[in-house]
């Protein structure tokens, strides 16, 4: 069975304090009210991050992520902040590839895939973006954008080591606009991802990737999006900065 995860991303939010608080709410809620096996992780600005890696120490289901980091071990890269570093404090994952990344940094595939390697070196969890833009959606061209993604981001890994990856689908139309895939629509996407997988690693690493789904996501349409085949969960903007839904996005998976 492979893992449900509802993962956050804070994006550039909370002062220090107001960060705190909000995980400190996430937690204690997520000792009463998260029951099932799914995994919570939250994924917040870089300040946040060694206090939220205490704060969660011995909490099992919630675990802490960059949204960022930069492709090299350390060195003279003024203002960047590097796996080890971010590892150090505690995180266990790091959102890659995110939209806004790519289109306002600059990102590519290929320097993406080196933030890969480093982020897999130091052990931490890529949780690693794709989706298409509204053109690309209205064009039909979606499917070739995130075959070309996965290819370009990913595949120069070995089978082993894109095991420890996580996937996830934001079509760039979705995000932060209100406008949600249908359900219909994202597990369409879903279902070729994981297609796309079984032909490059085979079925057993296709059936064990975690796929979730971004863009738009809250409580009221997480069940009907988690409900089908391929989405194995949710990377949260806007409604994780609230800690009631994102806990009950994370509900869902209570069976
Ligand atoms: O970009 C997202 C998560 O990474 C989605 O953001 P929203 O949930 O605010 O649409």
């Amino acid at each position: 069975m492979r893992k449900k995860i509802v993962a956050g991303n804070w994006k550039m939010n909370l002062d220090y304090q107001s960060g705190l608080s909000l995980f400190s709410e996430i937690i204690n809620m997520a000792k009463d009210e998260v029951i099932g096996n799914q995994e919570l992780v939250v994924c917040s600005p870089f300040i946040h991050l060694s206090s939220l890696g205490q704060l969660s120490k011995n909490v099992a289901n919630v675990n802490i992520g960059a949204q960022n980091i930069h492709q090299a071990e350390s060195g003279a890269y003024t203002g960047e902040i590097s796996a080890s570093q971010v590892k150090s404090v505690g995180a266990s994952h790091v959102i890659l590839g995110h939209s806004e990344r790519r289109a306002y940094f600059g990102e590519t595939d290929a320097l993406l895939a080196s933030k890969v390697d480093i982020a897999l070196k130091h052990d931490l969890t890529p949780i690693f973006c794709i989706g298409e833009t509204r053109e690309e959606r209205e064009s039909g061209a979606f499917f070739d954008v995130i075959k070309t993604q996965l290819t370009d981001g990913l595949f120069h890994l070995s089978k082993e080591a894109f095991a420890s990856v996580v996937l996830a689908y934001e079509p760039v139309w979705a995000i932060g606009t209100g406008l949600t895939a249908s359900p219909e629509q994202a597990q369409e996407v879903h279902k070729f991802i994981r297609e796309v997988l079984a032909d490059q690693y085979g079925q057993e690493i296709a059936d064990n990737t975690s796929i979730l789904y971004g863009g738009s996501c809250n409580p009221g349409n997480a069940k009907d999006l988690f409900a089908q085949a391929d989405i194995d969960g949710g990377l949260i903007g806007g409604a994780s900065l609230k800690s009631r839904d994102f806990i009950d996005i994370a509900k869902v998976f209570n069976g």
